[in-house]
């Protein structure tokens, strides 16, 4: 809500959408089955799930069988190893103008978060995925 509110442009064009969808169709009450025609309202949640991760820092992994290599980095064992989501989900080398607020850089776009695109990992991802 607060990057809503810092752009109007985006409100806006959430407004209209939901108004669209639901008033549109002159309906008056909210309807669960209509959800998934809220394109922009997707977009909008997965760009706050990008720039505000509720769990900003993953839960801690212990390497605990023998020591590995992580791209350049030498981790011995029963090293405590957190992953910091809310650094690679605003990582320029991913993101264009990583730190604006833009829920258009999802339009027709395949990244997503369900644990499959490492640069955007609100939920975690492998085993311990939030399920
Ligand atoms: C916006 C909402 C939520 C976010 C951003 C979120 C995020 C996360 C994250 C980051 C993890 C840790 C993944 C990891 O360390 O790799 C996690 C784990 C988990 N989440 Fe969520 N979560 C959300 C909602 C929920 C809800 C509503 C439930 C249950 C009703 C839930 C149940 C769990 C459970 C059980 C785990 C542990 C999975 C495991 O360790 O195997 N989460 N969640």
């Amino acid at each position: 809500m607060s990057e809503m509110i810092r752009d109007s442009r985006v409100l806006q064009k959430a407004r209209q959408e939901v108004r669209q969808v639901y008033i549109g169709d002159g309906q008056s009450h909210f309807d669960e089955a209509k959800l998934d025609r809220l394109k922009y309202l997707d977009m909008v949640i997965a760009e706050s799930l990008r720039l505000h991760p509720p769990v900003p820092l993953l839960a801690p992994r212990e390497n605990r069988d023998k020591k590995v290599k992580l791209n350049s980095y030498d981790v011995p064992v029963n090293t405590k190893v957190i992953v910091n989501a809310w650094m690679i989900n605003r990582d320029p080398r991913y993101w264009t103008e990583a730190e604006r607020f833009f829920p258009e850089r999802f339009m027709d776009c395949s990244t997503d978060y369900k644990g499959t695109d490492f640069h955007f990992i609100p939920f975690g991802a492998g085993r311990r995925i939030c399920p």
